[in-house]
């Protein structure tokens, strides 16, 4: 990109975890982790947890092989620039992007991911679907300490990890700074998201998230699911066994997502997605920002 064209970004929310989009369908864009972070600086930058690159799948090295069944590929960053497999948030930001640009029909669509294909469904209006796959759940004796207080983690992987955690009441995560500490590090070799939950009723929970490579955020859409499925465990829900899909709502800070668990073993998530605002970059503050 020369310094006299001007790149539009996006910016769009879901649960209030917010993003930063960047149609870039030729995949022309080098990307640095430091040039996402600066875009993602909520002072100096346009500000979001996360950047949405939006690259057609045969355009990008990861995707291409995605590209028979999904023409677009999500190039999910955290709001430090790092790369993560996945974002169930984002994934339903970038189908709303997608249909706001004219560039699918409403309806069922695919989407390339670096965690494998997502099926989503998005209306022209209202709640976005998104298949999520399968949570993959192991104990490997798990424990987070925070402010003087331990608990034992589950480990659920929703193509990213996950540490799940329930705490009698969602203060004692306290303020949430920095990563919470937790041992054996060796699990999560690659860094890890920890969500403290609560009880909030039937089949319904709260919880509030650290994200890996963003902080805590309003919502995390892969932390929901991972979540509702480690809550169903611990209820004695096991759809797989029962053949009975189970429904969980799960509490955000920033709104609330339902999370089902179908007899196959399948996450489906359905929650909002809004774009709130379209722009370009300043050229040169561009040009300085990806030097
Ligand atoms: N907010 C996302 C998750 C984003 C990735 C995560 N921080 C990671 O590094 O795994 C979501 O909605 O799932």
């Amino acid at each position: 990109m020369t310094s006299t064209q001007r790149l539009a970004f996006l910016k769009g929310h879901g649960t209030e975890n917010d993003f930063v989009i960047v149609p870039d369908p030729d995949g022309r864009l080098d990307l640095s982790a430091t040039a996402v972070a600066r875009i993602c600086d909520r002072r100096a930058g346009v500000g979001g947890d996360g950047l949405l690159r939006v690259v057609r799948s045969a355009a990008h090295p990861e995707a291409s092989a995605q590209a028979d069944e999904a023409e677009w590929f999500m190039d999910y960053r955290n709001g430090d620039g790092s790369i993560a497999e996945m974002c169930g948030n984002g994934v339903r930001v970038f189908a709303r992007y997608l249909l706001h640009a004219g560039l699918v029909e409403a309806g069922d669509l695919a989407i390339a991911t670096r965690a494998g294909l997502r099926r989503v469904h998005v209306a022209k209006t209202g709640d976005v679907t998104v298949s999520m796959g399968r949570a993959a759940l192991s104990e490997d004796g798990v424990v987070v300490t925070l402010d003087g207080r331990s608990w034992p983690a589950r480990n659920v992987n929703m193509g990213n990890p996950h540490a799940v955690v329930f705490v009698e009441d969602l203060a004692h995560a306290g303020e949430l700074r920095a990563v919470p500490p937790f041992s054996p590090a060796s699990v999560y070799p690659d860094g890890v998201n920890i969500e403290f939950v609560a009880d909030r009723g039937p089949r319904h929970v709260a919880m509030r998230v650290h994200e890996r490579g963003s902080g805590e955020t309003r919502s995390c859409g892969t932390g929901a699911c991972a979540v509702a499925v480690a809550t169903a465990r611990r209820d004695g829900a096991a759809p797989a066994r029962t053949g009975e899909a189970v429904t969980y709502q799960v509490d955000v800070l920033g709104g609330s997502l339902s999370i089902t668990e179908l007899p196959d073993g399948t996450v489906e998530m359905t929650g909002p997605a809004e774009i709130v605002a379209e722009g370009t970059f300043d050229p040169a503050w561009l040009t300085a920002a990806l030097a």
